[in-house]
């Protein structure tokens, strides 16, 4: 399993990816979302890959069974190597959306969003509306996720020891919210150091503007790669 730090590809086409891509001379783990995705569909997702690195697609499906199964199914003829789902959507959505990544041949490994990293516990209790603490709802969705036969959760590196003592080491726990205390928070709420990250139990870290804002982004990368590996 590749546990190098995810870089979140957020930008809006091929020519930005390019540009930041070209200074690296190493495979990457890299992250394509939303932004990326829903603006050049799924050529982006081949044009990375035939580069040589590993893709997060962090697409986080949520709707009904039926209707994730037949998404997840499609998207499994993409060579990817981690999808998602929102935990949000239940049981049943997720079970689909495993069948479907099976039935389409994917081996990719599918992992649920928990509470995102931007919620915290007052938007989750007054929004959301719901009760108790952000920690529990967390492990809950953790639980749910992992009964319906994922591999892992997105969490904050926060929860990552609880889901730990929860569920287990084998159980992914795929980290945004990655922040160095040089960082802007910006819209992210629980974030945390790539050195916390490693001691509290997360598997990976996924950084993006950390690195992708940065003026020297190998640089970074790589400084923020040996706090991950190294966890001090
Ligand atoms: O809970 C979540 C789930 C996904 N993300 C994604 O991770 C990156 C984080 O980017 P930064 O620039 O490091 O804040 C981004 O692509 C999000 O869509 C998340 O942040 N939180």
């Amino acid at each position: 399993m590749n546990t190098n730090p995810i870089i979140a590809l957020d930008f809006r086409n091929m020519e930005e990816v390019l540009t930041f891509l070209k200074p690296f001379d190493e495979q990457l783990f890299v992250k394509i979302g939303m932004e990326l995705y829903l603006q050049n569909g799924p050529t982006i997702v081949k044009e990375v890959r035939d580069l040589g690195h590993d893709i997060f697609l962090d697409l986080k499906l949520h709707d009904i069974p039926n209707t994730v199964g037949q998404a997840m199914k499609g998207l499994a003829g993409l060579d990817i190597q981690m999808i998602n789902v929102h935990a949000a959507g239940g049981s049943k959505m997720m079970t689909a959306a495993l069948d479907g990544l099976k039935a389409g041949g994917s081996q990719a490994q599918l992992i649920a969003v928990t509470q995102l990293t931007s919620t915290s516990e007052e938007m989750m209790n007054e929004e959301q509306g719901i009760p108790g603490s952000i920690n529990d709802s967390i492990v809950n969705y953790a639980r749910v996720t992992r009964d319906a036969g994922l591999a892992g959760v997105v969490c904050s590196a926060n929860e990552s020891a609880l889901i730990r003592e929860a569920l287990g080491e084998d159980f992914l726990k795929v980290t945004p919210g990655i922040r160095t205390l040089a960082d802007a928070k910006g819209d992210q709420v629980r974030i945390a150091t790539p050195e916390f990250a490693r001691q509290n139990g997360s598997t990976h870290i996924v950084v993006g503007r950390s690195i992708t804002q940065d003026s020297d982004p190998v640089a970074k990368y790589h400084s923020i790669k040996k706090a991950w590996e190294q966890g001090c």
